[in-house]
């Protein structure tokens, strides 16, 4: 049985969730494109081959390699998960009364691979009449033949977001976009009942589903090692996020120190991973227009009153000083900041196509996209191996390497 354990953010990578792109980003169009977080439409055959080369990559990094699609079918031949997907995914409020319970039938009759599949992919008025007879709903009669009943979750691609695995236990977030929360519904049925995922022991730091409130997503996430966490404020995660997950692994003695980063709010800074990630044991890749971040240390104090549970210590820093407060987290003098020269033309655009956002698979060596030449080089120069794979129709949806993979299992490193 594999100890699901994320020890740090790069060492040697043992196992990772990703989601190769399917049906669901078939759906997307010009009209629906942005609501779906999308930038552009995806070529999705050139998409797939394009994902197979990262998984292919990640594999010869020593790393096994689990398709969500999978697990999700897999964990929906437990009755108990197929209950749950169905229940959070035909919910009365986005349905209607009339047509949510006709639909869940209809649902319950598919096998467990069609079920993921719409799951996923979503359904379409069309699609559901080759399986039932129009259900009598107000909601299904005003829709167009190829309008969609089901949405579709593309992002389940950036398998990073709607869980991450923080030292011995995982949070399922609580998601900030509404075309992203049902990704977390996947996630609690494969964590909850795929076997293994069941068999195994891990904490939560999450309570579950929740609905849009203290959000937090694993692309503000860094697991950087020595009991700490570092966790971007973002467009997505907020501050009551942070607090609830710090108090969580402070109660479970899982980490000692989470330093959190006020970013600016804004798409192109939309998780912490898209402007800075951890490339080896001191050093960070980091976007040029970053610019000086206030930032904030949790520590955890036993309470006066109730000395068995933890309270939060907060010393807040002044804008400048976050590489000083990551830098005492992970007990260092210093830190390596790599940023690499260019205009700031160039440094914008390489960010927007995640340039930042390396993957590391071990100490040193990280797999970053072919469309980011100058920070490539740079990393190389600065003695980083880096693993180019093809990013042309993946980095549409405005995520790389990092925010399209979820470690489950990860050395730690001294
Ligand atoms: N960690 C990440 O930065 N993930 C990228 C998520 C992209 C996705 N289209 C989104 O807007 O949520």
């Amino acid at each position: 049985m594999t100890e699901m354990y994320v020890g740090s953010e790069v060492g040697q990578l043992r196992q990772v969730i990703v989601h190769r792109p399917g049906t669901e980003l078939l759906r997307l169009t010009p009209e629906t494109k942005e609501e779906l977080l999308f930038d552009d439409l995806l070529w999705v055959r050139r998409a797939q081959e394009e994902h197979d080369q990262f998984s292919a990559a990640l594999e010869s990094a020593g790393a096994e390699v689990l398709h969500l699609d999978a697990l999700l079918r897999q964990s929906l031949a437990v009755p108990e998960a197929k209950d749950f997907v169905l229940d959070h995914t035909f919910d009365e409020r986005v349905y209607g009364p009339a047509a949510a319970p006709l639909l869940r039938e209809v649902a319950a009759g598919l096998d467990e691979a069609a079920l993921a599949e719409l799951v996923i992919g979503g359904l379409t008025k069309r699609e559901l009449l080759e399986l039932t007879d129009e259900p009598r709903s107000v909601v299904l009669h005003s829709l167009g033949p190829d309008d969609l009943v089901v949405a579709p979750l593309p992002n389940h691609l950036f398998a990073r977001d709607a869980s991450c695995w923080v030292y011995g236990g995982v949070a399922v977030n609580s998601m900030q976009k509404p075309a992203r929360m049902r990704e977390a519904v996947t996630y609690e049925a494969i964590y909850r009942w795929h076997p293994q995922f069941a068999s195994a022991k891990f904490s939560r730091w999450s309570d579950g589903l929740t609905d849009g409130q203290a959000t937090v997503e694993g692309g503000d996430v860094l697991v950087i090692g020595n009991g700490a966490v570092l966790v971007g404020m973002s467009e997505r995660t907020t501050p009551q996020g942070v607090e609830r997950l710090a108090e969580r692994l402070f109660a479970a003695g899982a980490a000692d120190r989470v330093v959190a980063l006020d970013l600016p709010k804004a798409r192109s800074f939309m998780h912490l991973d898209t402007v800075m990630t951890m490339v080896d044991e001191r050093s960070f890749i980091e976007y040029a227009g970053l610019g000086e971040l206030a930032s904030y240390t949790l520590t955890p104090r036993s309470s006066q009153s109730e000395p068995a549970e933890v309270e939060l210590n907060i010393a807040d820093h002044p804008p400048g000083g976050a590489h000083r407060a990551i830098a005492e987290a992970l007990g260092l003098h210093g830190l390596r900041i790599l940023t690499a020269e260019q205009d700031v033309h160039s440094a914008a655009r390489e960010q927007w196509d995640d340039g930042c956002n390396a993957l590391a698979v071990a100490p040193g060596a990280v797999i970053t996209y072919d469309r980011t030449p100058t920070s490539n080089a740079f990393l190389r120069e600065s003695g980083i191996e880096v693993i180019e794979v093809p990013g042309g129709e993946l980095g549409r949806g405005r995520g790389g390497p990092r925010c399209m993979s979820c470690p489950t299992v990860r050395e730690p490193v001294d």
